[in-house]
């Protein structure tokens, strides 16, 4: 089963190409990374594959459904962690949970979401008071309150402490087990290698190389994805 479908995407501003000709699959249950350099198109894909953003060409095709058109739907059904997703600094973490877990027909019990994410004891807490780390995991937590079928990870641990980061990375593996299709935009090699089934490489809007990390290892004879990374991009 295909979880996500996307031919020839293209997206512009104004006359700057983020985005040219990309195309990819990515199965159901399946764990796809996205890496490049900054700039390289990497979220403005993720934005038009939650309907954040229209394509200017290409078609994309999410659970079955068109984003552009039927992003309510998809919403229902998938979660997403954006780069830098503002949210009201009076907002307590527990009301921000409760209120993301009302936007679902069929929500987590969003007590447990914040256990499992270690924001009990940040409950009353405004998110104008929170840490990077605890903003950052707060908004992972709200990506999964709707027990989505999908989530879209933009920087997953970008700004999380190594013991943060390591159980992140255990919890993303708990998702993959209950067969959550997990796209994950990520800077980290490593992150890359140890979560995702395939990974795509993207560079100046296009995507330079796809497969798992062995293959790409292989075909640029390295033997390692931070070498073989480099290598792709140089
Ligand atoms: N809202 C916008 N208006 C104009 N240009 C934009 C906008 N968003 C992105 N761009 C441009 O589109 C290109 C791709 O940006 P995008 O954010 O998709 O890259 P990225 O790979 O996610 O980068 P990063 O790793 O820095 O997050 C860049 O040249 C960027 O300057």
């Amino acid at each position: 089963m295909t979880a996500i479908r996307v031919s020839a995407l293209r997206k512009t501003y104004g006359a700057n190409v983020a985005v040219d000709d990309v195309s990819f699959t990515v199965g159901a249950g399946e764990t796809f990374g996205v890496v490049g350099h900054n700039g390289a198109g990497k979220t403005s894909t993720v934005e038009c594959l939650s309907g954040l953003r229209r394509p200017d060409a290409g078609s994309i095709e999410v659970l079955g459904l068109d984003p552009a058109r039927r992003r309510r739907a998809l919403a229902e059904r998938i979660g997403v962690q954006l780069q830098e997703a503002g949210l009201p600094d009076r907002l307590k973490v527990a009301e921000a949970l409760r209120l993301f877990a009302a936007f679902y027909r069929r929500p987590d019990d969003w007590r447990q979401v914040m256990e499992r994410w270690g924001l009990a004891p940040l409950a009353r807490k405004a998110y104008g008071d929170l840490s990077g780390g605890q903003r950052q995991r707060l908004q992972i937590a709200l990506a999964l309150v709707g027990s989505p079928e999908l989530v879209i990870l933009d920087e997953l641990t970008t700004g999380l402490d190594p013991v943060a980061r390591r159980e992140t990375w255990a919890l993303v593996g708990e998702l993959k087990a209950a067969g959550v299709t997990v796209v994950l935009v990520s800077h980290f090699m490593d992150e890359a290698e140890a979560l995702c089934d395939r990974i795509a490489v993207f560079a100046r809007g296009r995507i330079i190389s796809l497969g798992t990390a062995a293959e790409l290892m292989t075909a640029t004879g390295t033997s390692s994805l931070d070498e073989a990374y480099l290598e792709l991009v140089r």
